[in-house]
């Protein structure tokens, strides 16, 4: 069924990556949306690399982590994603003489000329950065990247690599929520370009739906960009486009069994007739203006013909058109695709046009009638999903837009980049709310859902390690690990991308491997159970003593 509809764009799909050879592609892949440059950031990073630059902070060394503090679409789980967009643009970092110029320009005419020549002269070749891997299950608090590096560029860092994380993140979580309620024998196909929030959001959110297990997108150049599946189906305009069957230039085409010419509307004439009795309905009620777009669209193609059947009424036309236009390419030896439905109960629809096709493939005797794709769109989000399971719907695919690339349930990740160390001395931003309060220092090892200093050794498997709840003391649990793996890896140093990064489709493996390692009961939609994220014994007083060396203490009077 799967292969089935992506046939109605195999035509386009296989030209396209006939034209990107893989050499071609590796060639691309370190290009990056020219919007993602350094002046896509806001002026007070520019404003405090001068104040920083004029009080003499050009050698100081700093340590910012990046993390959010509270899980999207009140899950309990968030994937990390956009990090190898955050590489790209430290490979094209540098500030070019039109930046410059911009600069002059618009900052006040006080600033020193030398600071412009430092800033033209910037590069990050002293910056290293640590990341969980993309693709991976996170969560709150536990730093997504680690930027080290003279303060000053590395704070000149902050607005851009936000951008890149956050909404890459929430998408990639998005689309993996769908996926969990959608389960793993549905298509998922992201058809939000158009309801997108502009066309860089659109081209993020059609790269990270896929990202989250979507199996691909209507937006071409997102296929073209990141070679992802494009797939899609046709319009209510093409169908409203045509009023009668004088309209049809050509009603031929070529029998595969003879090799000769036929009639396509005659035949589907015949067969509208002849269906009409056994699907209970009758032929002179369905649409002879649909009908006649869908010869036509069976005509462009054959091999993929997919028919929107919603238009004017789904049982007493679409499914009618529909099903004489399949029987008459099947006499010519061709398969269709199966149908789209856009509006009206999903549920019930899926359901009668289900029924219709085993009828036809029982009584016909062409049993992948059976097997004819049904996808459905129509204002679809997580709670559609979950309820049209439970009404057992026949859908085999969902094509989704606005609520997915909108993120309409929760549309930002709040993810923040905190100072966490300045010249080897840890940083503590205070809050009023300790759920709030950055970790300070670097955390190194990581043992599944606890945190560590970097100092501390790693734990050993079979070796009891005490994990602290991060700010309630009385939460403690001793545990033995049975398998250690480091959460962080250096993906830049020296001025280079460290090691070979993963595919697209490795970042997606990730993700579905990922979510499989998680309790279920952390990914239920209704009240998830929070996944615990544990501090050392060590970092636990760390954080603590630090905390309380900064907190002022109050006086009664
Ligand atoms: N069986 C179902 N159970 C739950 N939700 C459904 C079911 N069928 C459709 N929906 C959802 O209900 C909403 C129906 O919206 P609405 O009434 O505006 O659509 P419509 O009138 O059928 O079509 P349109 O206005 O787009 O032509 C959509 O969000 C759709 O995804
Ligand atoms: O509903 P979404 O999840 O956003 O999915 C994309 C929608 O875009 C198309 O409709 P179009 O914009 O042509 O208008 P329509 O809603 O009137 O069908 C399509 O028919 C879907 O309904
Ligand atoms: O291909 C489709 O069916 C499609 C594409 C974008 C939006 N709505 C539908
Ligand atoms: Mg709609």
């Amino acid at each position: 069924m799967t292969e089935v509809l992506s046939k109605t764009v195999k035509m386009n799909a296989e030209n396209e990556i006939a034209r990107i050879t893989n050499e071609d592609w590796k060639n691309q892949a370190h290009l990056q949306n020219r919007i993602v440059q350094p002046l896509l950031t806001d002026l007070y990073e520019i404003t405090m690399a001068y104040a920083y630059w004029k009080s003499g902070k050009t050698k100081d060394f700093a340590i910012f982590d990046l993390f959010f503090r509270q899980n999207p679409f009140q899950g309990e789980f968030t994937i990390f994603a956009g990090l190898e967009e955050c590489l790209k643009f430290l490979q094209n970092f540098h500030y070019s003489d039109s930046d410059i110029k911009y600069l002059k320009q618009t900052l006040p005419s006080s600033i020193e000329a030398e600071f412009f020549v430092f800033l033209r002269q910037l590069t990050v070749k002293d910056v290293t950065i640590y990341a969980i891997q993309e693709g991976s299950v996170v969560f709150p608090r536990v730093p997504l990247m680690r930027v080290e590096g003279p303060l000053i560029i590395v704070q000149l860092l902050e607005t851009t690599l936000l951008t890149l994380v956050n909404y890459a993140s929430l998408m990639a979580t998005n689309a993996a929520r769908y996926r969990m309620a959608a389960g793993d024998n549905v298509r998922l196909l992201e058809f939000g370009l158009r309801r997108a929030q502009g066309p860089d959001g659109g081209l993020s959110a059609s790269k990270y739906s896929y990202v989250g297990g979507f199996d691909g997108t209507s937006n071409v150049l997102a296929g073209k960009m990141y070679n992802i599946p494009v797939n899609g189906t046709h319009a209510h305009a093409y169908i409203t486009s045509f009023n009668d069957f004088n309209e049809l230039q050509t009603k031929v085409l070529i029998d595969r069994n003879t090799g000769q010419e036929r009639d396509l509307l005659v035949l589907a004439l015949e067969w509208r007739s002849k269906l009409a009795t056994i699907m209970g309905s009758m032929a002179s009620e369905a649409s002879d203006g649909e009908l006649a777009a869908l010869i036509s669209f069976a005509i462009a193609f054959p091999d993929g013909f997919m028919a929107l059947v919603d238009t004017y009424d789904v049982k007493r036309s679409g499914m009618l058109n529909f099903c004489a236009v399949a029987l008459s390419l099947n006499d010519l030896g061709y398969r269709a695709v199966g149908i789209r439905i856009d509006s009206g109960d999903l549920a019930y629809l899926s359901r009668k046009a289900r029924e219709t096709f085993n009828n036809i493939a029982r009584t016909y005797s062409i049993p992948w009638f059976e097997q004819l794709t049904i996808v459905a769109s129509n204002d679809i989000n997580e709670e559609t999903i979950l309820s049209l399971n439970e009404q057992n719907h026949k859908i085999d695919c969902f094509g989704i837009g606005t609520h997915l690339v909108t993120c309409q349930r929760q549309p930002a990740l709040g993810c923040v980049y905190k100072l966490v160390e300045i010249n080897g001395l840890p940083r503590i931003k205070l809050s009023q709310d300790v759920g709030k309060m950055t970790m300070p220092g670097r955390k190194g090892h990581a043992l599944i859902d606890i945190m560590m200093r970097s100092v501390e050794p790693a734990p050993e498997v079979g070796e009891k390690v005490l994990c602290r709840h991060p700010f309630q003391e009385s939460k403690r649990t001793y545990v033995i690990p049975t398998k250690v793996e480091p959460l962080y890896k250096i993906y830049w140093k020296d001025g280079k991308v460290c090691g070979p990064l993963p595919s697209l489709e490795e970042i997606r493996d990730r993700v579905r491997n990922s979510l499989n390692t998680l309790r279920q009961d952390h990914k239920r939609n209704l009240n998830p159970t929070p996944f615990k994220v544990s501090v050392s014994a060590d970092l636990y007083s760390f954080i603590h003593d630090l905390w309380l060396q900064n907190a002022p203490i109050g006086e009664l009077s």
